[in-house]
Protein backbone atom coordinates (compact mmCIF):
# COMPACT_ATOMS: atom_id res chain seq x y z
CA UNK A 1 0.00 0.00 0.00
CA UNK A 2 2.93 2.53 0.95
CA UNK A 3 4.58 1.42 -2.13
CA UNK A 4 1.70 1.92 -4.34
CA UNK A 5 0.96 5.08 -2.58
CA UNK A 6 4.43 6.84 -3.22
CA UNK A 7 4.28 5.56 -6.77
CA UNK A 8 1.52 7.68 -7.36
CA UNK A 9 2.43 10.54 -5.36
CA UNK A 10 5.68 10.36 -7.69
CA UNK A 11 3.65 10.06 -11.15
CA UNK A 12 1.66 12.89 -9.65
CA UNK A 13 4.39 15.26 -8.83
CA UNK A 14 6.17 14.34 -12.44
CA UNK A 15 2.90 15.21 -14.16
CA UNK A 16 2.19 18.43 -12.30
CA UNK A 17 6.22 19.14 -13.24
CA UNK A 18 5.48 18.74 -16.80
CA UNK A 19 2.71 20.61 -16.76
CA UNK A 20 4.20 23.53 -15.28
CA UNK A 21 7.26 22.55 -17.66
CA UNK A 22 4.85 23.87 -20.35
CA UNK A 23 5.12 27.51 -21.54
CA UNK A 24 8.49 27.85 -19.99
CA UNK A 25 11.70 29.30 -22.44
CA UNK A 26 14.20 26.07 -22.38
CA UNK A 27 17.60 27.15 -22.05
CA UNK A 28 19.69 28.37 -25.13
CA UNK A 29 16.36 29.48 -26.65
CA UNK A 30 17.01 33.43 -27.79
CA UNK A 31 15.69 35.70 -25.46
CA UNK A 32 12.19 36.70 -24.44
CA UNK A 33 9.90 37.93 -22.08
CA UNK A 34 9.25 35.99 -19.01
CA UNK A 35 6.56 33.14 -19.43
CA UNK A 36 4.05 31.66 -16.99
CA UNK A 37 3.59 28.39 -16.97
CA UNK A 38 1.63 26.40 -19.25
CA UNK A 39 0.62 29.56 -21.46
CA UNK A 40 3.86 30.78 -22.15
CA UNK A 41 4.01 34.26 -23.24
CA UNK A 42 0.29 34.11 -24.56
CA UNK A 43 -0.77 36.79 -21.94
CA UNK A 44 1.22 39.18 -22.94
CA UNK A 45 -0.37 39.14 -26.58
CA UNK A 46 -2.66 42.67 -27.29
CA UNK A 47 -5.93 42.21 -27.48
CA UNK A 48 -6.62 45.55 -29.22
CA UNK A 49 -4.69 44.58 -32.28
CA UNK A 50 -1.63 46.88 -31.91
CA UNK A 51 0.67 42.97 -31.73
CA UNK A 52 2.75 45.11 -34.28
CA UNK A 53 3.96 47.35 -31.63
CA UNK A 54 4.59 44.88 -28.65
CA UNK A 55 6.59 42.93 -31.37
CA UNK A 56 8.74 46.10 -31.52
CA UNK A 57 8.75 46.64 -28.69
CA UNK A 58 10.06 43.24 -27.84
CA UNK A 59 13.04 43.97 -30.44
CA UNK A 60 13.73 46.95 -28.45
CA UNK A 61 14.49 45.08 -25.25
CA UNK A 62 15.74 41.73 -26.07
CA UNK A 63 17.53 42.49 -29.60
CA UNK A 64 17.81 40.97 -33.26
CA UNK A 65 16.20 37.27 -32.46
CA UNK A 66 13.45 37.31 -29.73
CA UNK A 67 11.71 33.90 -28.74
CA UNK A 68 8.11 33.95 -27.73
CA UNK A 69 6.48 30.75 -25.99
CA UNK A 70 2.77 30.27 -26.78
CA UNK A 71 1.48 27.25 -25.18
CA UNK A 72 3.82 24.56 -26.29
CA UNK A 73 4.67 26.22 -29.47
CA UNK A 74 7.60 29.04 -29.98
CA UNK A 75 8.04 31.77 -32.13
CA UNK A 76 11.42 33.78 -32.75
CA UNK A 77 11.21 37.16 -34.07
CA UNK A 78 13.97 38.17 -36.52
CA UNK A 79 14.21 42.07 -35.93
CA UNK A 80 17.20 43.11 -37.98
CA UNK A 81 18.50 42.07 -41.78
CA UNK A 82 21.04 40.49 -41.06
CA UNK A 83 18.66 37.44 -39.17
CA UNK A 84 16.40 37.65 -42.13
CA UNK A 85 18.97 37.45 -44.34
CA UNK A 86 20.76 34.62 -42.88
CA UNK A 87 18.13 32.45 -41.27
CA UNK A 88 14.99 33.06 -44.41
CA UNK A 89 17.19 33.35 -47.28
CA UNK A 90 20.56 31.37 -47.08
CA UNK A 91 19.19 29.20 -44.79
CA UNK A 92 15.79 28.42 -46.69
CA UNK A 93 16.35 24.67 -47.09
CA UNK A 94 16.03 24.17 -43.13
CA UNK A 95 13.07 27.40 -43.00
CA UNK A 96 10.71 26.67 -45.33
CA UNK A 97 7.91 24.75 -43.64
CA UNK A 98 4.88 26.11 -42.10
CA UNK A 99 4.06 25.71 -38.92
CA UNK A 100 1.65 23.12 -37.35
CA UNK A 101 -1.68 25.03 -37.94
CA UNK A 102 -5.17 23.30 -37.39
CA UNK A 103 -6.85 25.56 -39.84
CA UNK A 104 -4.45 24.23 -42.81
CA UNK A 105 -6.08 20.82 -42.59
CA UNK A 106 -9.39 22.16 -43.61
CA UNK A 107 -9.66 22.37 -47.36
CA UNK A 108 -7.37 19.36 -47.67
CA UNK A 109 -3.79 21.27 -46.90
CA UNK A 110 -4.40 22.90 -50.64
CA UNK A 111 -3.91 26.60 -49.54
CA UNK A 112 -0.44 27.10 -50.60
CA UNK A 113 0.12 30.01 -48.43
CA UNK A 114 -0.80 27.23 -44.81
CA UNK A 115 0.40 24.53 -46.16
CA UNK A 116 3.87 23.05 -45.10
CA UNK A 117 6.54 23.00 -48.08
CA UNK A 118 5.89 19.34 -48.79
CA UNK A 119 6.44 18.35 -52.44
CA UNK A 120 2.63 19.44 -53.14
CA UNK A 121 3.73 22.81 -52.49
CA UNK A 122 6.51 22.96 -54.32
CA UNK A 123 4.66 21.83 -57.09
CA UNK A 124 1.87 24.86 -56.70
CA UNK A 125 5.20 27.21 -56.01
CA UNK A 126 6.11 25.74 -59.64
CA UNK A 127 3.10 26.76 -60.91
CA UNK A 128 3.25 30.20 -59.92
CA UNK A 129 6.75 31.12 -61.10
CA UNK A 130 6.40 29.39 -64.24
CA UNK A 131 3.35 31.37 -65.06
CA UNK A 132 3.42 34.91 -62.91
CA UNK A 133 7.26 35.31 -63.73
CA UNK A 134 8.01 39.16 -64.50
CA UNK A 135 7.56 38.17 -68.54
CA UNK A 136 4.24 36.48 -67.63
CA UNK A 137 3.12 39.69 -65.32
CA UNK A 138 3.92 41.83 -68.17
CA UNK A 139 1.03 39.91 -70.52
CA UNK A 140 -1.43 40.84 -67.89
CA UNK A 141 -0.34 44.54 -68.11
CA UNK A 142 -3.57 45.20 -70.42
CA UNK A 143 -5.96 44.11 -67.87
CA UNK A 144 -4.27 46.71 -65.01
CA UNK A 145 -4.74 49.09 -67.46
CA UNK A 146 -8.10 49.06 -68.66
CA UNK A 147 -9.36 48.69 -65.27
CA UNK A 148 -7.77 51.54 -63.71
CA UNK A 149 -9.96 53.49 -66.71
CA UNK A 150 -12.93 52.06 -64.98
CA UNK A 151 -11.17 53.28 -61.65
CA UNK A 152 -10.83 57.07 -62.36
CA UNK A 153 -13.88 57.43 -64.12
CA UNK A 154 -15.64 55.38 -61.28
CA UNK A 155 -13.92 58.02 -58.92
CA UNK A 156 -14.77 60.64 -61.29
CA UNK A 157 -18.54 59.86 -60.78
CA UNK A 158 -18.80 58.88 -56.77
CA UNK A 159 -15.60 60.53 -55.04
CA UNK A 160 -16.80 59.44 -51.45
CA UNK A 161 -17.09 56.19 -52.25
CA UNK A 162 -12.94 55.67 -53.07
CA UNK A 163 -12.39 52.99 -51.31
CA UNK A 164 -14.89 50.65 -52.73
CA UNK A 165 -13.78 51.48 -56.46
CA UNK A 166 -10.30 51.05 -55.18
CA UNK A 167 -11.67 47.54 -54.08
CA UNK A 168 -13.29 46.90 -57.27
CA UNK A 169 -10.14 47.70 -59.11
CA UNK A 170 -7.56 45.11 -57.11
CA UNK A 171 -10.14 42.27 -57.07
CA UNK A 172 -11.39 43.04 -60.88
CA UNK A 173 -7.41 42.82 -61.57
CA UNK A 174 -7.11 39.60 -59.36
CA UNK A 175 -10.21 37.82 -61.25
CA UNK A 176 -9.00 38.55 -64.72
CA UNK A 177 -5.20 37.37 -64.11
CA UNK A 178 -6.47 33.96 -62.24
CA UNK A 179 -9.20 33.38 -64.80
CA UNK A 180 -9.65 35.93 -67.42
CA UNK A 181 -12.46 37.51 -66.65
CA UNK A 182 -13.76 41.13 -64.78
CA UNK A 183 -15.86 42.30 -62.07
CA UNK A 184 -17.89 45.28 -63.21
CA UNK A 185 -19.16 45.27 -59.57
CA UNK A 186 -19.00 43.45 -56.08
CA UNK A 187 -22.12 44.08 -55.43
CA UNK A 188 -23.26 42.19 -58.80
CA UNK A 189 -20.47 39.67 -58.60
CA UNK A 190 -21.51 37.43 -55.63
CA UNK A 191 -17.95 35.30 -56.51
CA UNK A 192 -16.23 38.33 -55.55
CA UNK A 193 -18.44 39.02 -52.22
CA UNK A 194 -18.51 35.60 -51.28
CA UNK A 195 -14.36 35.43 -51.51
CA UNK A 196 -14.08 38.71 -49.48
CA UNK A 197 -16.31 36.35 -46.93
CA UNK A 198 -14.13 33.83 -46.56
CA UNK A 199 -11.39 35.67 -47.19
CA UNK A 200 -11.58 38.23 -43.81
CA UNK A 201 -13.34 35.21 -41.59
CA UNK A 202 -11.07 36.49 -38.80
CA UNK A 203 -12.66 35.15 -36.09
CA UNK A 204 -12.78 31.54 -37.63
CA UNK A 205 -8.73 31.84 -37.99
CA UNK A 206 -8.18 33.06 -34.02
CA UNK A 207 -10.61 30.44 -32.94
CA UNK A 208 -8.58 27.84 -34.84
CA UNK A 209 -5.69 28.85 -32.91
CA UNK A 210 -6.54 28.15 -29.67
CA UNK A 211 -7.14 24.57 -31.08
CA UNK A 212 -3.12 24.39 -32.10
CA UNK A 213 -1.71 25.94 -28.93
CA UNK A 214 -4.11 23.23 -26.55
CA UNK A 215 -3.79 20.06 -28.43
CA UNK A 216 -6.12 18.25 -26.43
CA UNK A 217 -8.91 20.28 -28.86
CA UNK A 218 -7.50 18.04 -32.03
CA UNK A 219 -8.65 14.91 -30.27
CA UNK A 220 -12.13 15.95 -30.36
CA UNK A 221 -14.40 15.61 -32.91
CA UNK A 222 -15.70 18.66 -35.28
CA UNK A 223 -18.66 18.02 -34.61
CA UNK A 224 -18.89 18.86 -30.92
CA UNK A 225 -16.72 22.15 -31.29
CA UNK A 226 -19.00 25.13 -32.22
CA UNK A 227 -16.58 27.37 -34.18
CA UNK A 228 -15.37 23.80 -36.10
CA UNK A 229 -18.62 23.81 -37.58
CA UNK A 230 -17.88 27.34 -39.21
CA UNK A 231 -14.62 26.32 -40.52
CA UNK A 232 -15.73 23.39 -42.29
CA UNK A 233 -18.67 25.40 -43.45
CA UNK A 234 -16.07 28.23 -44.72
CA UNK A 235 -14.07 25.58 -46.38
CA UNK A 236 -17.14 24.01 -47.94
CA UNK A 237 -17.88 27.69 -49.33
CA UNK A 238 -14.31 28.70 -50.62
CA UNK A 239 -13.45 25.24 -51.92
CA UNK A 240 -17.06 25.67 -54.11
CA UNK A 241 -16.25 28.58 -55.14
CA UNK A 242 -12.95 27.74 -56.46
CA UNK A 243 -14.44 24.64 -58.38
CA UNK A 244 -17.17 27.29 -59.97
CA UNK A 245 -14.47 29.48 -61.19
CA UNK A 246 -12.23 26.73 -62.42
CA UNK A 247 -15.31 25.19 -64.06
CA UNK A 248 -15.81 28.48 -66.25
CA UNK A 249 -12.23 28.75 -66.94
CA UNK A 250 -12.13 25.05 -68.45
CA UNK A 251 -15.36 25.13 -70.98
CA UNK A 252 -13.98 28.84 -71.81
CA UNK A 253 -10.68 27.05 -73.09
CA UNK A 254 -12.35 24.01 -74.43
CA UNK A 255 -14.43 26.10 -76.70
CA UNK A 256 -11.94 27.46 -78.15
CA UNK A 257 -11.39 30.79 -76.79
CA UNK A 258 -8.17 32.24 -75.53
CA UNK A 259 -8.73 34.16 -72.67
CA UNK A 260 -4.69 35.00 -70.82
CA UNK A 261 -5.12 33.66 -67.21
CA UNK A 262 -3.17 31.94 -64.44
CA UNK A 263 -5.64 29.20 -64.35
CA UNK A 264 -5.79 28.86 -67.86
CA UNK A 265 -1.89 28.39 -68.45
CA UNK A 266 -1.60 26.13 -65.32
CA UNK A 267 -4.26 23.63 -67.13
CA UNK A 268 -2.10 24.17 -70.27
CA UNK A 269 1.23 23.58 -68.44
CA UNK A 270 -0.14 20.86 -66.30
CA UNK A 271 1.64 18.47 -68.26
CA UNK A 272 5.03 17.35 -66.71
CA UNK A 273 4.81 14.31 -64.21
CA UNK A 274 7.01 15.56 -61.76
CA UNK A 275 5.51 18.63 -61.06
CA UNK A 276 1.68 17.76 -61.88
CA UNK A 277 -0.96 19.12 -59.77
CA UNK A 278 -4.07 16.84 -59.52
CA UNK A 279 -7.52 19.42 -60.83
CA UNK A 280 -8.26 20.20 -56.74
CA UNK A 281 -5.05 21.23 -56.27
CA UNK A 282 -5.24 23.71 -59.30
CA UNK A 283 -8.29 25.15 -58.14
CA UNK A 284 -7.09 26.15 -55.02
CA UNK A 285 -4.22 27.62 -56.76
CA UNK A 286 -5.84 29.67 -58.92
CA UNK A 287 -8.43 30.88 -56.23
CA UNK A 288 -5.61 31.69 -54.03
CA UNK A 289 -3.67 33.95 -56.62
CA UNK A 290 -7.44 35.94 -56.65
CA UNK A 291 -7.67 35.76 -53.24
CA UNK A 292 -3.81 36.93 -52.63
CA UNK A 293 -3.90 39.02 -55.41
CA UNK A 294 -7.47 41.47 -53.88
CA UNK A 295 -6.82 42.38 -50.34
CA UNK A 296 -3.00 43.00 -50.15
CA UNK A 297 -3.32 45.32 -53.33
CA UNK A 298 -6.16 47.17 -52.19
CA UNK A 299 -4.94 48.16 -48.43
CA UNK A 300 -1.82 49.34 -50.28
CA UNK A 301 -3.88 51.75 -52.38
CA UNK A 302 -5.97 52.70 -49.65
CA UNK A 303 -2.86 53.50 -47.37
CA UNK A 304 -1.08 55.38 -50.24
CA UNK A 305 -4.25 57.43 -50.41
CA UNK A 306 -4.30 58.19 -46.75
CA UNK A 307 -0.41 59.13 -46.47
CA UNK A 308 0.90 60.13 -49.91
CA UNK A 309 -2.31 62.05 -51.14
CA UNK A 310 -3.72 63.44 -47.25
CA UNK A 311 -1.03 63.86 -44.50
CA UNK A 312 1.53 64.32 -47.20
CA UNK A 313 0.38 67.02 -49.61
CA UNK A 314 3.67 67.79 -50.48
CA UNK A 315 4.47 64.35 -51.81
CA UNK A 316 1.30 64.52 -53.85
CA UNK A 317 2.68 68.12 -55.38
CA UNK A 318 5.50 66.69 -56.44
CA UNK A 319 4.80 63.70 -58.06
CA UNK A 320 1.90 65.41 -60.03
CA UNK A 321 5.19 68.13 -61.69
CA UNK A 322 7.02 64.76 -62.29
CA UNK A 323 4.40 63.02 -64.17
CA UNK A 324 3.23 65.91 -66.04
CA UNK A 325 6.38 66.88 -67.14
CA UNK A 326 7.72 63.16 -67.68
CA UNK A 327 4.51 61.99 -69.48
CA UNK A 328 2.39 65.12 -69.93
CA UNK A 329 -1.08 66.07 -69.01
CA UNK A 330 -3.32 64.46 -71.69
CA UNK A 331 -1.36 60.86 -71.66
CA UNK A 332 -2.09 58.41 -69.25
CA UNK A 333 1.13 56.84 -67.41
CA UNK A 334 2.45 53.67 -68.68
CA UNK A 335 3.88 50.95 -67.01
CA UNK A 336 6.76 51.67 -68.86
CA UNK A 337 7.35 54.68 -67.12
CA UNK A 338 8.22 52.83 -64.12
CA UNK A 339 11.83 53.72 -64.67
CA UNK A 340 11.31 57.82 -66.05
CA UNK A 341 8.84 58.62 -63.13
CA UNK A 342 11.64 58.19 -60.44
CA UNK A 343 9.71 60.01 -57.68
CA UNK A 344 6.42 58.61 -58.37
CA UNK A 345 7.66 54.98 -58.52
CA UNK A 346 9.37 55.94 -54.95
CA UNK A 347 5.73 57.29 -53.30
CA UNK A 348 5.07 53.20 -54.17
CA UNK A 349 8.29 51.95 -52.23
CA UNK A 350 7.42 54.05 -49.39
CA UNK A 351 3.72 53.13 -49.38
CA UNK A 352 4.78 49.26 -48.85
CA UNK A 353 7.29 50.06 -46.53
CA UNK A 354 5.39 52.87 -44.71
CA UNK A 355 2.15 50.82 -44.19
CA UNK A 356 2.59 47.48 -44.58
CA UNK A 357 -0.29 45.53 -45.45
CA UNK A 358 0.87 42.17 -43.93
CA UNK A 359 1.84 44.72 -40.55
CA UNK A 360 2.78 41.49 -38.40
CA UNK A 361 4.91 39.67 -41.19
CA UNK A 362 2.06 37.17 -42.80
CA UNK A 363 2.05 33.43 -41.91
CA UNK A 364 5.73 32.39 -40.05
CA UNK A 365 7.93 29.91 -41.96
CA UNK A 366 8.90 27.00 -39.81
CA UNK A 367 12.14 25.39 -39.06
CA UNK A 368 12.59 21.53 -40.03
CA UNK A 369 15.65 20.78 -38.09
CA UNK A 370 17.16 22.00 -35.50
CA UNK A 371 20.00 24.44 -35.89
CA UNK A 372 21.39 27.20 -34.15
CA UNK A 373 22.14 31.36 -35.15
CA UNK A 374 24.19 34.00 -33.00
CA UNK A 375 24.91 30.77 -30.32
CA UNK A 376 20.83 30.33 -29.31
CA UNK A 377 18.91 27.54 -30.58
CA UNK A 378 16.74 27.50 -33.08
CA UNK A 379 14.22 24.28 -32.23
CA UNK A 380 12.60 22.71 -35.15
CA UNK A 381 8.77 22.81 -34.80
CA UNK A 382 9.36 26.80 -34.19
CA UNK A 383 7.91 29.79 -36.02
CA UNK A 384 10.08 32.14 -37.14
CA UNK A 385 8.21 35.78 -37.79
CA UNK A 386 9.84 38.13 -40.50
CA UNK A 387 9.35 40.96 -38.25
CA UNK A 388 8.11 43.36 -41.12
CA UNK A 389 6.70 46.92 -38.78
CA UNK A 390 10.11 46.48 -36.86
CA UNK A 391 12.56 45.47 -40.18
CA UNK A 392 10.63 48.60 -42.08
CA UNK A 393 11.19 51.06 -39.30
CA UNK A 394 14.89 50.59 -39.26
CA UNK A 395 15.70 53.39 -41.41
CA UNK A 396 16.14 57.36 -40.73
CA UNK A 397 13.31 59.70 -39.54
CA UNK A 398 11.16 56.48 -39.74
CA UNK A 399 7.54 57.56 -39.21
CA UNK A 400 8.26 60.61 -41.73
CA UNK A 401 6.84 59.61 -45.23
CA UNK A 402 9.66 59.95 -47.16
CA UNK A 403 9.25 58.57 -50.38
CA UNK A 404 12.82 60.62 -51.64
CA UNK A 405 14.97 57.48 -49.37
CA UNK A 406 13.81 55.35 -52.47
CA UNK A 407 14.93 57.89 -55.25
CA UNK A 408 17.96 56.07 -57.25
CA UNK A 409 16.21 52.59 -56.30
CA UNK A 410 14.74 51.25 -59.73
CA UNK A 411 14.69 47.71 -58.58
CA UNK A 412 11.75 45.63 -58.42
CA UNK A 413 10.43 44.17 -55.32
CA UNK A 414 11.96 40.62 -56.12
CA UNK A 415 14.95 42.30 -56.81
CA UNK A 416 15.32 44.31 -54.22
CA UNK A 417 14.38 41.02 -51.73
CA UNK A 418 16.92 38.68 -53.44
CA UNK A 419 20.12 41.66 -53.34
CA UNK A 420 23.26 40.12 -51.20
CA UNK A 421 23.23 43.77 -49.05
CA UNK A 422 19.85 42.68 -47.30
CA UNK A 423 20.31 46.52 -45.29
CA UNK A 424 19.72 47.74 -49.28
CA UNK A 425 16.43 46.26 -49.53
CA UNK A 426 13.31 48.75 -50.16
CA UNK A 427 11.24 46.94 -47.47
CA UNK A 428 10.21 43.52 -46.57
CA UNK A 429 6.29 43.77 -46.75
CA UNK A 430 6.09 40.78 -49.14
CA UNK A 431 8.36 38.40 -47.36
CA UNK A 432 11.43 36.74 -47.54
CA UNK A 433 13.24 33.83 -48.92
CA UNK A 434 11.53 30.45 -50.36
CA UNK A 435 8.37 31.79 -49.39
CA UNK A 436 8.26 35.15 -50.31
CA UNK A 437 5.25 36.17 -52.12
CA UNK A 438 4.88 35.11 -55.33
CA UNK A 439 2.64 37.42 -56.72
CA UNK A 440 5.20 40.43 -56.32
CA UNK A 441 5.49 40.75 -60.24
CA UNK A 442 2.04 41.32 -60.38
CA UNK A 443 1.83 43.72 -57.29
CA UNK A 444 4.57 46.19 -58.41
CA UNK A 445 2.76 46.54 -61.95
CA UNK A 446 -0.62 46.40 -60.62
CA UNK A 447 -0.13 49.14 -57.91
CA UNK A 448 2.57 51.62 -60.28
CA UNK A 449 -0.18 51.49 -62.44
CA UNK A 450 -2.74 52.88 -59.94
CA UNK A 451 -0.97 55.02 -58.26
CA UNK A 452 0.59 56.77 -61.08
CA UNK A 453 -2.53 57.17 -62.66
CA UNK A 454 -4.89 58.50 -59.63
CA UNK A 455 -1.72 61.19 -59.29
CA UNK A 456 -2.17 62.28 -62.95
CA UNK A 457 -5.61 62.68 -62.81
CA UNK A 458 -6.89 64.11 -59.11
CA UNK A 459 -6.24 66.27 -56.43
CA UNK A 460 -6.58 64.25 -52.85
CA UNK A 461 -7.43 66.59 -50.42
CA UNK A 462 -8.08 66.32 -46.54
CA UNK A 463 -11.42 67.74 -45.01
CA UNK A 464 -10.82 70.42 -42.68
CA UNK A 465 -11.32 69.92 -39.39
CA UNK A 466 -11.95 66.22 -39.44
CA UNK A 467 -8.83 64.06 -37.16
CA UNK A 468 -6.64 61.88 -39.29
CA UNK A 469 -4.15 59.92 -37.20
CA UNK A 470 -0.93 58.58 -39.13
CA UNK A 471 -0.55 55.08 -37.43
CA UNK A 472 -3.87 54.09 -36.60
CA UNK A 473 -4.88 50.79 -38.05
CA UNK A 474 -7.78 48.21 -38.04
CA UNK A 475 -6.35 45.20 -36.62
CA UNK A 476 -6.23 41.83 -39.19
CA UNK A 477 -4.07 39.48 -40.50
CA UNK A 478 -4.14 42.13 -43.47
CA UNK A 479 -4.28 45.22 -41.84
CA UNK A 480 -5.90 48.34 -43.45
CA UNK A 481 -6.28 51.92 -41.87
CA UNK A 482 -9.22 52.66 -40.16
CA UNK A 483 -12.35 54.48 -42.44
CA UNK A 484 -11.28 57.88 -43.27
CA UNK A 485 -13.06 60.75 -45.77
CA UNK A 486 -11.61 63.29 -47.75
CA UNK A 487 -12.22 65.51 -50.75
CA UNK A 488 -11.60 63.97 -54.21
CA UNK A 489 -11.96 66.08 -57.70
CA UNK A 490 -10.41 66.40 -61.05
CA UNK A 491 -7.02 68.36 -61.02
CA UNK A 492 -8.42 70.52 -63.59
CA UNK A 493 -11.11 70.46 -66.63
CA UNK A 494 -9.41 68.85 -69.22
CA UNK A 495 -8.62 65.93 -66.79
CA UNK A 496 -12.55 65.38 -66.37
CA UNK A 497 -13.09 65.60 -70.10
CA UNK A 498 -10.02 63.28 -70.81
CA UNK A 499 -11.19 60.34 -68.18
CA UNK A 500 -14.94 60.35 -69.59
CA UNK A 501 -13.36 59.89 -72.98
CA UNK A 502 -10.70 57.43 -71.98
CA UNK A 503 -13.88 55.33 -70.74
CA UNK A 504 -16.34 55.93 -73.31
CA UNK A 505 -12.82 54.58 -75.51
CA UNK A 506 -12.31 51.20 -73.21
CA UNK A 507 -16.16 50.38 -73.39
CA UNK A 508 -16.01 49.93 -76.87
CA UNK A 509 -14.28 46.33 -75.41
CA UNK A 510 -16.82 45.19 -73.27
CA UNK A 511 -19.93 43.31 -73.94
CA UNK A 512 -23.47 43.88 -72.00
CA UNK A 513 -22.39 42.19 -68.71
CA UNK A 514 -19.21 44.07 -68.62
CA UNK A 515 -17.14 41.63 -69.24
CA UNK A 516 -14.42 41.96 -72.67
CA UNK A 517 -15.45 40.90 -75.44
CA UNK A 518 -13.11 38.56 -77.76
CA UNK A 519 -11.56 41.65 -79.58
CA UNK A 520 -9.89 42.67 -76.52
CA UNK A 521 -7.98 39.11 -75.84
CA UNK A 522 -7.44 39.19 -79.67
CA UNK A 523 -5.68 42.33 -79.21
CA UNK A 524 -4.40 41.28 -75.96
CA UNK A 525 -2.74 37.76 -76.98
CA UNK A 526 -1.11 39.60 -80.74
CA UNK A 527 0.51 42.31 -77.83
CA UNK A 528 -1.40 45.01 -79.25
CA UNK A 529 -2.61 47.73 -77.40
CA UNK A 530 -5.56 47.73 -76.24
CA UNK A 531 -6.93 50.58 -74.37
CA UNK A 532 -4.92 54.02 -73.03
C1 LIG B 1 0.54 44.45 -51.91
C2 LIG B 1 0.45 43.22 -52.39
C3 LIG B 1 0.91 41.97 -51.67
C4 LIG B 1 1.53 41.82 -50.45
C5 LIG B 1 1.93 42.90 -49.46
C6 LIG B 1 1.76 40.39 -50.26
C7 LIG B 1 2.41 39.84 -49.16
C8 LIG B 1 2.66 38.49 -48.99
C9 LIG B 1 3.39 37.92 -47.89
C10 LIG B 1 4.04 38.70 -46.74
C11 LIG B 1 3.40 36.58 -48.05
C12 LIG B 1 4.08 35.56 -47.12
C13 LIG B 1 5.56 35.50 -47.49
C14 LIG B 1 6.40 34.61 -46.60
O1 LIG B 1 5.89 33.62 -46.04
O2 LIG B 1 7.62 34.89 -46.45
C15 LIG B 1 2.67 36.29 -49.26
C16 LIG B 1 2.46 35.03 -49.74
C17 LIG B 1 1.72 34.77 -50.86
N1 LIG B 1 1.21 35.70 -51.76
FE1 LIG B 1 1.31 37.69 -51.60
N2 LIG B 1 1.27 39.72 -51.34
C18 LIG B 1 0.75 40.64 -52.23
C19 LIG B 1 0.22 40.38 -53.48
C20 LIG B 1 0.04 39.14 -54.00
C21 LIG B 1 -0.44 38.87 -55.32
C22 LIG B 1 -0.74 39.94 -56.37
C23 LIG B 1 -0.54 37.49 -55.44
C24 LIG B 1 -0.96 36.64 -56.61
C25 LIG B 1 -1.13 37.05 -57.82
C26 LIG B 1 -0.09 36.91 -54.17
C27 LIG B 1 -0.05 35.57 -53.87
C28 LIG B 1 0.56 35.03 -52.75
C29 LIG B 1 0.66 33.59 -52.49
C30 LIG B 1 0.08 32.48 -53.35
C31 LIG B 1 1.39 33.43 -51.30
C32 LIG B 1 1.73 32.13 -50.58
C33 LIG B 1 3.16 31.69 -50.93
C34 LIG B 1 3.67 30.50 -50.11
O3 LIG B 1 3.29 30.34 -48.95
O4 LIG B 1 4.48 29.73 -50.65
N3 LIG B 1 0.26 37.94 -53.33
N4 LIG B 1 2.24 37.48 -49.82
Amino acid sequence: MGLYWMVFAMVGVISIFRVLWYGRRPKGYPPGPPTLPIIGNLHLFPRNGVLHEKFKEWADQYGPIVSLKLGTQTLILLNDEMAVKELLDKRSQNTSARMDMFLSEFGGHNQILMRSNDETWRRQRRMYHQNLNSQQADIYVPYQSFETTQLLRDILNSPEKFEDHIKRYTTSVGYTIAYGMRVRSIEEKKAARTMFEVRTENIACSAASLTNEHGIFRMLPNSVIPFLKEIERLNRVESDLWDEQYQICRRRIESGHVRPSFCRDMIVTNTVKADYLSERELKFNAGHAWAGASDTQFNTLWFFVKQAMILYPECQKRAQEEIDSVVGASTLPQWSDWTALRYTRSILKETLRFYPATITGGMPHAVTKDDTYLGYLIPAGAGLVNNVWTLNNRVENPRKFDPSRHIDDSRSTMESAIQADATKRDHFTFGAGRRICPGTHVADRGLFIAISRLLWAFNFERILGEALEQDDFEPGFITSPRPFRCKITPRNEAKRTKISEIWEQSENFLDENGDYIQEFYDRMVRGQAVTA
